[in-house]
């Protein structure tokens, strides 16, 4: 790519965004950090030979690409502090709510790609929603895409609002993975199942039905038929889901997410 990029926070997402660039061989030189914890620096420097700043500097002015990494909470903020040093780079960010309109005032430029990844990027294994503003040009995405891609899948969104609605089903929706793993881990284990094996199983699962249908034309719901034999043990399951309401409660529960994305924007996207 032969460019350089400069994280601003340098938790979770940026440390899979990084990782993704070094293993397509991008030049760890090539890349600058800030971050204030202490902590996030060293895991930086230790995983990836970077050499992380505390703050914002001139050295910024070398960035042509900047990544915003930081919580919508400290955007702001962490905006005021970079302005001053770079007015000339593609700004991409990976923050939760926070709407291109806000990043677009708080920083003065039109430059800005607005993307909602989610944390199997860390092992290249995401997939990411990205959104240009629309001063940013096709060469522009071309480049946002390059580098995102090194964490997985791309998918490019016509409307910012969308953001929202991918947030709440792929943002997020690795710690839904989770929780369903955990649930089937602790009903494993007091089916008499040792911890660690029901837990094997209920990843293995996850991983073979995720594979499945991506290797499939049919629709989950003849995936799920197809498992469901008349009479049988998973029809009482899914009978006892649906006798709960458990496909609405998890659509509240989406809808949450995405009511919270609007709020974080609302909130936090202040002038
Ligand atoms: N985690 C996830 O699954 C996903 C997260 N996101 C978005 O990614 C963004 C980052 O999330 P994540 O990586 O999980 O968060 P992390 O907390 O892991 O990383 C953010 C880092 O930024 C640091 N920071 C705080 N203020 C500043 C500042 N002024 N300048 C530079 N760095 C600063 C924080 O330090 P300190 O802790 O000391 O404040 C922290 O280390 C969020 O906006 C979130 O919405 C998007 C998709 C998925
Ligand atoms: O929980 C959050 O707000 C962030 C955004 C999507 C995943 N994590």
């Amino acid at each position: 790519m032969g460019k350089r990029i400069a994280f601003i926070g340098g938790g979770n997402m940026a440390s899979a965004i990084i990782g993704g660039l070094l293993r397509q061989g991008f030049s760890a030189a090539d890349i600058d950090v800030v971050e204030p914890w202490d902590e996030a620096r060293a895991r930086l420097a230790k995983d990836f030979g970077l050499a992380p700043q505390t703050e914002a500097g001139a050295f910024l002015a070398g960035a042509d690409m900047i990544v915003w990494a930081v919580k919508p909470q400290t955007f702001k903020d962490a905006a005021a502090a970079m302005r001053a040093h770079n007015q000339h780079a593609l700004h991409l960010s990976v923050a939760a709510g926070i709407t291109s309109q806000s990043i677009a005032q708080w920083l003065g430029s039109e430059r800005i790609i607005r993307t909602m990844p989610n944390t199997p990027a860390l092992i290249g294994k995401g997939i990411t929603a990205l959104y240009g503003r629309p001063a940013v040009t096709q060469a522009d995405k071309d480049w946002a895409n390059e580098v995102i891609a090194t964490t997985g899948a791309t998918v490019w969104l016509t409307a910012e609002e969308q953001l929202d609605a991918v947030t709440a089903i792929s943002g997020s929706g690795p710690a839904y993975m989770f929780y369903f793993m955990e649930a089937m881990t602790e009903a494993g284990a007091k089916l008499g199942l040792e911890r660690d094996q029901a837990y094997q199983l209920a990843v293995a699962t996850f991983i073979g039905a995720g594979e499945l249908a991506r290797a499939s034309t049919e629709p989950p719901e003849t995936l799920r038929a197809k498992v469901t034999s008349k009479g049988g043990t998973t029809y009482a399951a899914i009978t006892s889901l649906d006798e709960s309401g458990v496909k609405d409660l998890f659509a509240k529960a989406l809808f949450a997410a995405h009511k919270r994305a609007g709020e974080l924007g609302a909130e936090f996207g202040k002038a």
